[in-house]
């Protein structure tokens, strides 16, 4: 049998000189077929005439599970909806409003969590069609699909399972006919163990110091999911006590700059660094182990790696020649999504050194409260899914491409990056799941800022500019009530006051009629016009602890899946971040090369007229410090020294 490399297939996506033969079909004949149809779906594009055979299968039960067309817009119920769109055009949510049955009907509380819906641009006949288009999508096939390890991933031929990570001890979650969970309980005892023995000062430093400053290099997944919860929680008062006298920081960027920053200041033998991959072969990642890694030797000598640095990867295989011991590495699985992964070790590890285990698995059990509530709940009480349904009826129906998260809440300042994330990465498609160019738009651009701070810069635009839905969460109790004598509300009653007047000022707006009653002069009045009808929705969390941060997560990543399900597209494959990565190694290769020639790109180095020009000006102006022999590392204090 033929032995064929799947087509653009990178370490990322199979194990390193991955090929497969036998397991391949061939896919000739089969294009009219409904099975047929995926199997050459799924390979447009691509070179290669065949597909691995359990792809193929998981595949074929997608296309099966869908009733009627290959595409979401054939069926009944998304042609239904289009139509309606004529009715809600013309409501106004001034109206919407005041219709108290509807309004009762659009609040969801569930889990400790508030949601109210009544200022997105529904009636309850929507919802009702978006409950049918649910239905004849198979929505619930596929959520049960994914919770019980069916490989969904079809193009990675993987399991999504990220909710086993945060699973109870007692759980089974089965995958390819093995019971993960003691697997993932494995790895959480070793991060407990670990991560208390640095704590409390078992585990020292080569030279015999506690390590009370961890440094988590990663990237992507492997940073934007810590980063969010660790602002999360290190304004949270048992937080703040657990990790009283630590530091946790991040190097994401492979910019000298982010580097430098990251390191500034701290004390080698005091540092542990925690390298943070799934692959353990991006490029950004690697150079700044390598880079930090000779800050530590450099400073503490060759002993220090076995004491200073440790590793979260699914390839164990890399971190050993990296020179990291297996032993002090943190295992993960395929079947977690690098942006689906902060609840296995690639968040556990790192957070847990600085907040401590049992902090950690609070946040566990929230996401695994909303896991089991998105499995479980029907759709008319299940907060993924309604509001994944109320996102695909903003996107695909009103037309609404982006979507505002503004947390009033500092510490959840890094919930828009790290959602952006996942959501663009995840749901960013441009075929459905079996291949298929899609005729619409999928995904949503996602930005945002904590209110109020967003008020001040962007939000002109959302008030009488372009219509972007926006998604406001509030904290009934905020982590730091500090109530100042004398003043008249406290300040998070202040920020409170505008997280409630936001979304009226939006649904609301302001007429021509109210502005003249209010003596605005006429020539003033079509600048000062509001014209409202602009959707949101309103979160409120209890409180903004662990378990709140964790039930939230897994809140949005649901709903993320929701609408991948829905638009019938992979949302857990990534092929679209592939292309650059591939040129950047192109422009590595001739940089390399041109060092040798006279510092000149050359035609025939393959680049178009820009790039070749683009490239020269940079090599012609770009510094270059050669540092003194013996320092092979950027030499932060020789920076500081004024070198
Ligand atoms: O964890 P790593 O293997 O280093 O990957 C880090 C990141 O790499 C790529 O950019 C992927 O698109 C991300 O999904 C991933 O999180």
């Amino acid at each position: 049998m033929q032995t064929i490399k799947l087509p653009g297939a990178s370490q990322k996506s199979f194990p390193v000189g991955a090929s497969f033969s036998a397991k391949f079909v061939p896919r000739v004949g089969v294009r009219h077929h409904p099975v047929g149809t995926a199997f050459s779906g799924l390979v447009a594009g691509l070179e290669s005439t065949t597909v691995p055979r359990n792809v193929a299968a998981s595949v074929a039960k997608m296309l099966h599970a869908q009733k009627k067309g290959s595409l979401v817009d054939e069926l009944p119920a998304w042609k239904a909806l289009k139509e309606h769109v004529v009715d809600i055009e013309k409501t106004h949510l001034r109206d919407l409003l005041h219709d108290e049955a509807r309004c009762m009907a659009l609040i969801k509380e569930s889990e400790g969590i508030y949601c109210d819906f009544t200022r997105q641009r529904v009636t309850q006949r929507t919802l009702e069609l978006l409950y049918e288009l649910a239905e004849q999508s198979n929505l619930r096939e596929k959520i049960n699909a994914m919770f019980n390890g069916e490989h969904i991933n079809s193009t990675e031929d993987r399991a999504v399972l990220h909710v086993a990570t945060r699973a109870h001890r007692n759980q089974k979650i089965i995958v390819d006919g093995r019971d993960v969970v003691p697997d993932v309980w494995e790895v959480l005892d070793k991060i407990k163990a670990f991560s208390d023995k640095v704590r409390n000062g078992e585990w020292l430093g080569v030279t015999g110091k506690p390590l009370k400053k961890v440094v988590a290099i990663g990237i992507g997944g492997s940073f934007l999911g810590p980063l969010f919860v660790h602002t999360a929680l290190r304004t949270e008062p048992n937080a703040m006590r657990a990790s009283r006298d630590r530091t946790l920081r991040f190097l994401a960027n492979v910019d000298p700059i982010d580097v430098a920053r990251a390191l500034d200041g701290l004390d080698p033998e005091e540092t542990l660094v925690v390298v943070i991959s799934k692959t353990f072969t991006t490029a950004e990642t690697m150079l700044n182990a390598r880079t930090v890694r000779s800050w530590l030797i450099e400073r503490l000598g060759p002993d220090a790696v076995a004491k200073h640095m440790v590793a979260v990867s699914t390839n164990i295989k890399l971190v050993k020649e990296f020179g990291i011991d297996p032993d002090n590495a943190f295992g993960f699985w395929d079947w977690v999504g690098g942006r689906y992964s902060v609840c296995s070790a690639v968040g556990i590890l790192p957070l847990s050194l600085q907040y401590g285990f049992d902090i950690m698995q609070e946040f566990l059990a929230g996401a695994n409260n909303m896991d089991e509530h998105f499995k479980n709940q029907p759709y008319q009480d299940n907060l993924p899914v309604l509001i994944g349904l109320l996102s695909i009826w903003n996107v695909s129906f009103l037309g609404y491409g982006a979507k505002a998260i503004l947390p009033y809440c500092q510490a959840l300042s890094k919930l828009a990056p790290h959602i952006q994330q996942v959501d663009m990465e995840s749901n960013g498609k441009g075929v459905d799941i079996n291949g298929v160019r899609l005729p619409f738009q999928t995904g949503e651009i996602d930005f945002g800022e904590p209110g109020t701070n967003g008020q001040h810069s962007f939000y002109q635009l959302i008030h009488q500019g372009r219509v972007i839905p926006c998604e406001f969460i509030g904290i009934v109790r905020s982590q730091q009530s500090v109530y100042l004598k004398g003043e008249v509300v406290s300040n998070h009653d202040e920020l409170m006051c505008n997280f409630f007047a936001q979304a009226d000022a939006l649904a609301y707006g302001k007429t021509p009629e109210q502005l003249r009653s209010d003596n605005v002069p006429d020539y003033l009045i079509p600048h000062r016009v509001f014209t409202g009808n602009r959707p949101s929705m309103s979160i409120m969390l209890p409180s903004c602890t662990a378990y709140t941060v964790g039930q939230l997560l897994s809140m949005y990543e649901h709903r993320i899946a929701v609408q991948g399900f829905i638009w019938n597209i992979n949302s857990f494959d990534q092929w679209g971040v592939e292309l650059g990565k591939v040129l950047a190694s192109k422009v590595r290769n001739v940089m390399n090369g041109v060092r040798t020639r006279d510092r000149k790109v050359l035609p025939q180095d393959g680049f178009n007229y820009s790039t070749t020009r683009m490239m020269n000006k940079y090599l012609e102006g770009k510094t270059q410090i050669l540092y003194p022999e013996g320092h092979d590392v950027f030499p932060i204090d020789m920076l500081r020294a004024g070198h």
